[in-house]
């Protein structure tokens, strides 16, 4: 059962705060892990999603940067120290006292609330503009979805044309990876536990191959052959069929959350010198980047669009591996102001 909030839970406007009418809210795999204690951290009663765009209705005295009515996108963090290395390096996420957007308590003590939400009070330092040529509804996935896959890209010196790239499963974060690796000029590669996506993988999202992971002749033909995989595998697997894929240099970029260990041998790394490595979403420089980016490329996120009503049966479809490519909530839609109250907590 996932907890949705109304406005009047919010906390009061600070001078550099952004309100925002929540209109749209994507559904990541990590709203499964938080809302089902996958972490052993989850608090409740729990407001879940971090792939929002709204509407300005309100800024705070201080605010220079938004105007009440623009359309604004709010992603996994809204808080950080600002002095730590990684905060002055505009790399932010990597704040170890960033705060996320739900789960999580404000500098004033109370609950951060995510975009399952009528609306949402946050610091325009943690608010991108969604850029025109982008429906709001297309742009919610970007905001996680799209930036964890451009990040690990541009940080590693992955964006060059002509690299071959492999997608380890396509769901919502593998479809926008496939979709970026190609506008990029990269030889795609999906890497499936079926081989159900095939032909929406090729025809739709534009893959160059398809191997199913679980074939060891096909993975065994594509041995030594890619730059780079984003595995997006939200359970725990292993590695080395993957670690085999990967030539001279190769980098495994892990994005899945997984709790418990993984494992492979040394030699899997040594004889090629190959990495294995992680990568957590993107900053706000790059998430407005990456916005701009599907802009000048034409790219949309391939989604379903539903009302607030479904978002408990919308969740156990992501679990169960049963979405094209990201269901997206249509929150202002969905008349949540309405709704009765949830049961108190016990
Ligand atoms: N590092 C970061 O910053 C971020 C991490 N994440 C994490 O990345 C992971 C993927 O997120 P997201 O793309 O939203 O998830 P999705 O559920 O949309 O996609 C995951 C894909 O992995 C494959 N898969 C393999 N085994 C399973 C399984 N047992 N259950 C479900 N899927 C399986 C499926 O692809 P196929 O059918 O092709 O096998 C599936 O479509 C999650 O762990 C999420 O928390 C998400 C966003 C940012
Ligand atoms: O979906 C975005 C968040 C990803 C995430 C990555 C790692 C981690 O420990 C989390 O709690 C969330
Ligand atoms: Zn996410
Ligand atoms: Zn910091």
């Amino acid at each position: 059962m996932v907890f949705i909030s109304v406005c009047g839970d919010n906390r009061k406007t600070g001078p550099e705060d952004v309100v925002v009418k929540v209109m749209y809210c994507g559904i990541c795999h990590t709203d499964i892990h938080q809302a089902k204690n996958h972490l052993d951290a989850s608090k409740y009663p729990m407001v879940p999603g971090h792939e929002v765009v709204g509407e300005v209705v309100e800024v705070g005295p201080e605010v220079t940067r938004y105007r009440v009515g623009d359309v604004v996108g709010v992603g996994v963090i809204v808080g950080c120290c600002r002095d730590c290395r990684p905060c002055k390096a505009n790399v932010e996420q990597y704040c170890n006292k960033k705060i996320w957007s739900y789960n999580d308590v404000y500098t004033d003590g109370r609950p951060t609330q995510g975009g399952f939400s009528s609306a949402m009070v946050v610091d325009q330092k943690f608010v991108v503009k969604i850029p025109a040529g982008l429906a709001p509804e297309q742009a919610a996935p970007l905001l996680c979805a799209g930036v964890t896959v451009y990040s690990p890209l541009k940080h590693f010196g992955l964006m060059t044309p002509g690299l071959r790239g492999g997608i380890l499963g396509l769901g919502g974060v593998g479809h926008m990876g496939v979709k970026v690796a190609k506008s990029m000029g990269h030889h795609v590669t999906v890497i499936s536990s079926s081989g159900k996506k095939r032909a929406e993988a090729m025809d739709d999202l534009g893959a160059d191959a398809y191997l199913i992971s679980a074939d060891p002749a096909e993975m065994a033909a594509a041995a030594d052959s890619l730059d780079y995989i984003i595995n997006t595998v939200p359970v725990h697997h292993p590695l080395e069929p993957y670690l085999a894929l990967l030539k001279l240099d190769g980098k495994l970029i892990l994005m899945g959350v997984i709790n418990q260990p993984l494992s492979f041998i040394s030699p899997m790394l040594l004889l090629g010198r190959k990495s294995i490595t992680g990568s957590f979403i993107g900053s706000i420089t790059e998430t407005e980047e990456v916005l701009q980016f599907c802009v000048d490329k034409g790219l949309t996120s391939q989604i379903e669009i539903v009302k607030m009503g479904y978002v408990n049966q919308a969740l156990e479809r992501l679990e169960r591996n049963d979405v094209r490519y990201r269901f997206v909530v249509d929150v202002a839609g969905s008349n949540i102001d309405d709704a009765p109250e949830p049961p108190a907590a016990a």
